[in-house]
Formats: C-alpha cells, structure tokens, sequence
C-alpha cells in the first residue's frame, strides 16, 4: 500500500534510540512549530492546531504509523493526540479510497464533544466527513465519513458483523489506560485481527498508559525481521512515540491534612475559590448522582446563608445518567459575569474540553465494581482512584489557559500511597456481558483467549455456569438459537436481555421494557443525604408488595400521569433527570424489541406474569429468606436472607425488607 505522506529524503524523523526489541524512540524533530506557552487570546482555529505540541510530531506520526503495524502514543492530557492524529492521517491520505480512520473512546460524551470539535475544526458538518457512532445513535454518512469516532463498545458490535473490521485503515484506541472491559477485548480482538489484515494499522494512545507492557503485548514475533524492514511492509514490533510538551500548566495544590467528609470539603473548596480565585469556572470530580446531588443541596444551602460568597455561581451537574440536553449544559459558554460550577463523576476524566474551566477540584474518589466470584456479588463502592487518574483529572485544566488542580488529599499520600494505575475492569467485574459478546463474535475458546490481562478464572467459570443455565449457551458453551443469538444483540446484561426475551411468551413485556429501562440506570431516586426520612416516606407511597420490580412500575405509571412534570418528581423525592432517560432508553429498548420480533404487550395488572419473567432473567440472585431469630438480632431490623452459603443483607431502602412474614 502507497501513502502520501512521508517521503524519504524530505523531513525525516530523528530516531533517538532503537530500543532492544526494536521499540523505536523518536524526538522532536529539529524544526517545530511555536511554543505552546505563548498561546493568550484568541487564535485562528487553524493557527491553533498549529501550536499543540502533537503537531511538532505529526510527521514522526505519520511516519510511525505508516512503517509500523501498531504505533502507542503517550503525550500528556490536552497535547492534542484525540483531535489532531485522526486530521493528520485523514490529511495524508488513509481515508482515501472509502477507507475510514475510527478512532475509539471509552465514553459516550467524550465520543460526541470531540467529533463535534473535529468536524469544527474541518469546518464540515458533523455526521458527514467527520461523524461518530454511540450505543442507539449513529450520526455517520457512510458515503461520506472518513473520521469516525465511536465508543469501544459500538465498535466490537461491528465487529460482530464485519468480523475484519474491513472498511477501516487505522483504528485508534484512544483513552487506553482506563481499561475498561471492551477495550480489553477490543485489544485482544484488533490483535487477532492484524494477523488476517497487515495492512491495518492500530495507534493505542493515552496520556498515562504503560506502553511497554502494551508494546509487549502487540508484540508478536521477533522472527522475520529482516523483509519487515523493506518498503511498505509494516513491521510487527510495535513503535513506542512519546509526544513531550503540554499546552499549558497546571499549578496542583494539596490539603496539608487529610479530609474526613470529601463532599463538605469540595463545597468549601469550591467556595473559597469563588471568593479568592479570578474569574474562571470549576470542575469538580466526585463519585456519584448521590454525591453530587449532595454537594448541589450544600452549595444551594450556602448560597442561602450567606447571599455574597456564592452569588454569581452556576452550579451544574454531570453523570452518565443525564438526558444529553442537560448534559449539553455544560458546555455553553459562561454568561459574563457568573461562574460556572460542574460537578461531575469520571465521565468528564478524559477527552474532555470545558473552555471555560479553570481549576479543578479532585475528590480523590470513584466509584468502581468490585466483583466476587466465589459470592456471584458485585459491589458498585466508592474507592480511591489512581495516579493515572488523578493526572487526568488535572488535565481538564491547563486545556486553553493555565489552570490549577486542588487535590483534596495529601501530597504524601499521592506520591507514596496512591496505586500507579488502576485494577483493569475485567479483573474485578462479572464477566457474563463479556463472554456472551466473545461468544456472539465467534470466539469459542474464550479461557485462551489473548488477553492484555487476564480475567480470574473463576469469574470466567462462573460466568459460564449462569449463561448456561439462562439457556444462552447450550451444553458446548456454544450460543443457543434463538434465545442465545437474540439475547446477544440486545446490548445489556444477559439476565435482563433473557428477562426481556421471557417476557415475549408470558405476555407482560410492555411492563418489563420499563423494568429493563429503569434498571438500566443507578437510581430513580435523589440522594437519601439529609433526607433519608422523608425519602423512605415518598418510597411507601409508590411500594408494591412484590417487590422494587414492581414498585418501578408504579413509579413508572405516577410519572405519566403526572404529564411527566419536574415538579411531580421533586415532590416525590424522584430524580427528574433520571426518570427522562428512562423514558429515553425505553423507547430505544422498544425498537431493539422490535426488531426481535416482540410486540409490546401489557398483561393488564397481571404480576405474576412479571415477576415469572423477573425471575426467568434473575432466578440466579434467588436466596431463602432467613427466619432465625439469631439472624434478625444480629442484623438489627434488617431482614437476612440465605444466598448459596452466605448470609445477605436487604438493604434498607429495599422494598422486601419492610415486608411481614
Ligand atoms: N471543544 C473544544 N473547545 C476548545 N478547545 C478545544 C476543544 N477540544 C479540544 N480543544 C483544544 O485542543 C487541545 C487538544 O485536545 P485533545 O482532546 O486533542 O487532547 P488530548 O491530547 O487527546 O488530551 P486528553 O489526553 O486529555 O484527551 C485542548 O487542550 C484544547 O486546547
């Protein structure tokens, strides 16, 4: 294959240091563009791509990526590698010919906030050249697009029908530290796929990635190097780039004290910034909706107390659960005058630009699953995050002026206490989403499966065990027809997918589309923080003796009624925001129901028809309840219930727990 691009004889890249094992170093070549540092005012978009110091590498990228198979990138946050790698490469001709260059992101947000800045970039209009695909929304042109970003996710998805992933000439994995499971499988995948395709190249790029652990893992073989060396053959050993230089600084402070209450200190943290910092807005990273709808009630609550402090301040949130419109909220730009406030979960750690912000504030905290596979429990707590993270979270500022990062733990714990990286999500998550997709995909031998890191066997075993008997996988470990191939393309967990499925035949699966909804979501509810009494008293009015399952369709059916109001939630101590993407991811549910051949059904009233199909899906969380008095002491006034071995405690705010014997 011929590229236009590099040329031997004009600007050669500088190869600092071939590497043992033919990892190959390149420095910034001798010629570079202006110094980032001097970037103040307003600048052409163009002359602003110019200054990112990804573009004194754009010809050692080029170069990398045209002579190597695949290429990892480390630069740090904001050095330009989302935005401008998928230009240069479009620019020197891997788009042409129908091909298209994909560039991977582990979240949706990131995905839609960065294609639309390309496409500005380009000046084309979003969805055409430049275009970009998440879970239930495509907005490409396959005429037309040339630069796609996608999630991790919705790529393996099209690998399940487009098994060489043939219309595309580079992928990028973009975001590859976070190691969420689909990117790990994505790895594994492209891996296996490079074999069958040597003319596709990968770039794995982050900006706190260990790339020679990912260098040895695409390293295939050290044989053949010699005809690798010629012309146009890529080689195999992966190529190592490490772009230097950052767009501006950012000045990290850390409390001399470790904090007791996380969510008071960032309130406090963000209102001291209001009173002493110049003008600029503040992103906030905390755990959770809960947390964050705490921290929104105490700024609220200041505000009240003492009107001069917080005046002026925009307090928005941002989770992954917020209808996009809401979502879209932050990115508009900050009324003169006024400071924005975004207080936010991880899902604005990468890719993120926020022109207007400023400073940081980092929690030092996430929620993060942790699953036990010998218990089958999987626990969504709140833990500390990772270094790789925390510079991440730092480099939301420093994007388009210098900015500050106030950490809310202490030095000495970051750099002696805080872990490198974090744990890949497959080795503490249950696996059966991911080997229902290995297996839609083709891949029979998942145990030998080329991992980047292994998942633990036992979750694997386990994982095997309860597809089986959800009749997903027959006595091969093969996927069953028709049950096993439909539950696969309806993209949640497979209980809930076999739910859905169940609900066909028993005649509820109206009622079960909403369950699907709202479970496919972390809470209905506002936080329970200084409110919990009146939050319980709201919970009883919507209660239904079978249980949550059938307490969501109350509050379901309330919402309708209600015509759907902001104010009927904020009555009932229900998230608005919530229970609009529930009606959101309902509607798309119904569509892939469709699409299977389920028509909506309602069983009029008939529960026991929902809770069969409830219990045909989840029949393998079922646990005795526990009578013994012991038990009951123990536990205070929580019910206990039996589950294989263990003990299990229903939660309070569980309906079943309020229940006579
Ligand atoms: N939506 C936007 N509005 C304004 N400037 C932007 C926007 N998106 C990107 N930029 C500018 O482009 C720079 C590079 O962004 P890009 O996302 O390509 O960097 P990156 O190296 O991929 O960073 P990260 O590792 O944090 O994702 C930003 O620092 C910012 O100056």
């Amino acid at each position: 294959m011929s590229q236009q691009f590099w040329k031997p004889g004009s600007e050669k890249p500088r190869i600092l240091e071939d590497e043992e094992g033919g990892v190959v170093f390149f420095g910034p070549p001798l010629s570079s563009a202006a110094s980032s540092s001097s970037r103040f005012g307003y600048a052409s978009i163009g002359s602003q791509r110019q200054r990112l110091p990804v573009y004194k590498y754009r010809t050692a990228i080029l170069y990398l990526v045209e002579t190597h198979a695949t290429t990892i990138i480390v630069g740090e946050t904001g050095s330009g590698k989302t935005t401008q790698i998928p230009q240069y490469l479009k620019e020197a001709g891997w788009a042409d010919g129908g091909r298209v260059i994909a560039c991977t992101q582990p979240r949706r947000l990131a995905v839609q906030t960065v294609a639309s800045r390309v496409a500005e970039e380009m000046d084309v209009k979003l969805g055409e050249e430049v275009g970009y695909a998440i879970r239930f929304e495509d907005v490409t042109n396959p005429a037309a697009t040339m630069i796609k970003f996608l999630t991790d996710g919705v790529l393996l998805r099209e690998i399940m029908n487009d098994p060489l992933l043939t219309k595309y000439s580079v992928i990028m994995v973009d975001e590859a530290h976070e190691r969420s499971i689909s990117t790990d499988i994505l790895l594994g995948l492209l891996k296996k796929i490079q074999r069958r395709r040597p003319e596709l190249r990968l770039i794995i790029s982050s900006a706190t990635i260990e790339a020679k652990s990912m260098s040895d893992f695409f390293q295939t073989s050290k044989k053949h190097r010699g005809p690798e060396d010629h012309d146009f053959v890529p080689r195999k050993v992966p190529a190592i780039l490490s772009v230097e230089g950052r767009g501006f600084n950012v000045h990290i402070h850390y409390v001399v004290e470790p904090v007791s209450d996380y969510v008071q200190a960032t309130v406090s943290t963000v209102l001291s910034i209001h009173d002493q910092e110049p003008a600029g807005d503040i992103l906030v990273f905390l755990t959770g909706q809960d947390d964050i709808d705490a921290a929104i009630r105490l700024l609220a609550e200041e505000a009240h107390a003492s009107r001069k402090i917080s005046s002026g301040l925009i307090v928005l949130p941002l989770y992954s659960s917020l209808p996009r419109a809401d979502q879209d909220l932050v990115f508009s730009p900050t009324p003169r005058g006024k400071r924005k406030v975004v207080i936010s979960t991880n899902i604005a750690e990468t890719s993120l630009t926020l022109e207007g912000v400023v400073y940081v504030v980092d929690s030092g905290f996430s929620k993060q699953q942790f699953y036990n596979p010998i218990s089958d429990i999987e626990n969504l707590v709140v833990a500390p995050i990772s270094k790789a993270s925390a510079r991440q979270r730092a480099g939301r500022a420093g994007r388009v002026r210098p900015g500050k990062c106030y950490r809310l733990y202490t030095e000495e714990y970051f750099v002696n206490e805080m872990s490198s990286v974090g744990i890949p999500e497959m080795q503490r998550s249950k696996l059966v989403s991911c080997v229902i997709q290995l297996k839609a995909l083709g891949i029979d031998n998942i145990l030998g499966f080329d991992w980047p890191a292994s998942p633990p066997p036992e979750a694997m075993i386990r994982a095997l065990e309860v597809l089986y008997s959800l009749g997903v996988l027959d006595d091969d470990a093969k996927l069953t027809s028709p049950v096993g191939f439909q539950a696969a393309e309806i993209p949640l967990d497979p209980m809930i997918s076999k739910m859905i499925l169940s609900s066909n035949q028993l005649g509820c699966s109206d009622e079960i589309i909403t369950i699907a909804a709202i479970l496919s979501i972390q809470s209905i509810w506002v936080s329970g923080r200084g409110v919990q009494k009146e939050l319980d008293e709201a919970k009883l009015r919507f209660a239904a003796a079978e249980g949550d399952h059938v307490t969501f369709l109350n509050v379901y059916k309330g919402f309708l009624q209600s015509g759907k109001s902001s104010q009927w939630c904020h009555k009932n101590y229900m998230n608005y925001q919530a229970m609009k993407k529930v009606i959101e991811i309902r509607e798309q549910l119904r569509r892939t129901a469709l699409r299977l051949g389920i028509v909506l059904k309602s069983c009029e009233g008939d529960m026991l028809a929902v809770r069969k199909a409830v219990t045909a899906g989840f029949f393998a969380n079922a646990s005795r309840l526990e009578v013994s008095d012991l038990i009951f002491h123990v536990s205070c006034q929580t019910r206990s219930m039996e589950y294989g071995h263990d003990i299990i405690f229903l939660h309070s705010s569980r309906k079943l727990n309020t229940l006579k014997q």
